[in-house]
């Protein structure tokens, strides 16, 4: 199955446009498991455990386990996800983007070594950097596009002179997404909750990708406002939060405040379909 029909189907079997981020920092571990990398896996398969039903994917950031040399713990942790969660996909969060010969690399660690069923990418090198990923049928790439921090500006909204219709660079990389990049089908791009006016833009101009959406919860983005802009039924939106849901608790109850809050979210971005459709 390929991963957009695997999203859609756990979008569809949750009810859920939620993605829960997995983004493990050890300072933050609960109880007895502060400040110790070798917790990792145990902290997040106990969140994974705890908001299966809840979520249309899942979202391990790489950073935060390569950091701490837990990339053996990441393996692990999506095998548990196959296991404890088989019809919800894992998009890896990785940002990669180099030349070819080392996009092949990475797109082997990605889709071979971890087994994740999307990555995210950037695609500042252009599309060479970009086609190793799209040589692994099925598999999803989600290209950065109009990213959810405040120094997204500094590129993404310049006006490309070079271009006809002079677009800015964020939608130019949406034209190139929704057309001639997406050789397979596979393609998907990276929009923050930040900024909904631009999710609505992307949405016209790529209307049949599913958009990655970071930036609700830790990051103050306007759930609402992000549903109605860019949902476009099951499995078009994917919705993540991390931190809101990881560190709901600091205690012993960590998995049931995360489920909690899992829960909060989900109802809420539902809430904004239903009153969209
Ligand atoms: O534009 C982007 C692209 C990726 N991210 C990633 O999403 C999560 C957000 O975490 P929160 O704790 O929910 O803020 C994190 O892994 C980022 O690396 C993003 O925030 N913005």
């Amino acid at each position: 199955m390929t991963f957009i029909d695997m999203l859609r189907q756990a979008a569809i079997r949750n009810d859920s446009m939620l993605c829960v981020g997995l983004d493990p920092d050890p300072a933050r571990l609960p109880g007895d498991w502060q400040g110790r990398p070798e917790h990792i896996l145990d902290f997040c398969a106990a969140i994974v455990d705890a908001t299966t039903d809840l979520v249309c994917a899942f979202k391990p950031q790489i950073a935060y386990f390569a950091a701490h040399g837990a990339e053996g713990q990441l393996e692990r942790l999506i095998a548990h996800i196959r296991q404890a969660a088989p019809a919800v996909p894992v998009i890896l969060d990785a940002k990669r983007g180099d030349i070819g010969s080392t996009a092949e690399q990475y797109a082997r660690e990605a889709f071979v070594r971890y087994g994740a069923d999307a990555v995210t990418l950037s695609p500042f090198m252009g599309f060479d950097s970009v086609a190793p990923y799209l040589q692994y049928p099925g598999k999803g790439a989600f290209l950065l596009c109009r990213t959810s921090n405040p120094g997204g500006d500094d590129f993404q909204a310049q006006r490309l002179a070079s271009v006809a219709g002079e677009p800015l660079l964020y939608e130019h990389i949406a034209a190139l997404a929704q057309g001639p990049w997406n050789t397979n089908g596979q393609l998907g791009l990276v929009v923050g909750a930040t900024y909904p006016q631009e999710i609505a833009a992307v949405r016209r101009m790529a209307p049949a990708l599913p958009l990655l959406i970071p930036g609700v919860g830790a990051q103050g983005g306007d759930a609402l406002a992000t549903v109605r802009a860019g949902y476009a039924g099951p499995g078009s939106v994917v919705i993540n939060s991390s931190r809101a849901v990881l560190y709901a608790s600091a205690g012993a109850d960590f998995a049931q405040a995360a489920r909690a809050e899992a829960e909060r979210t989900r109802a809420l971005l539902q809430s904004a379909a239903d009153t969209q459709a």
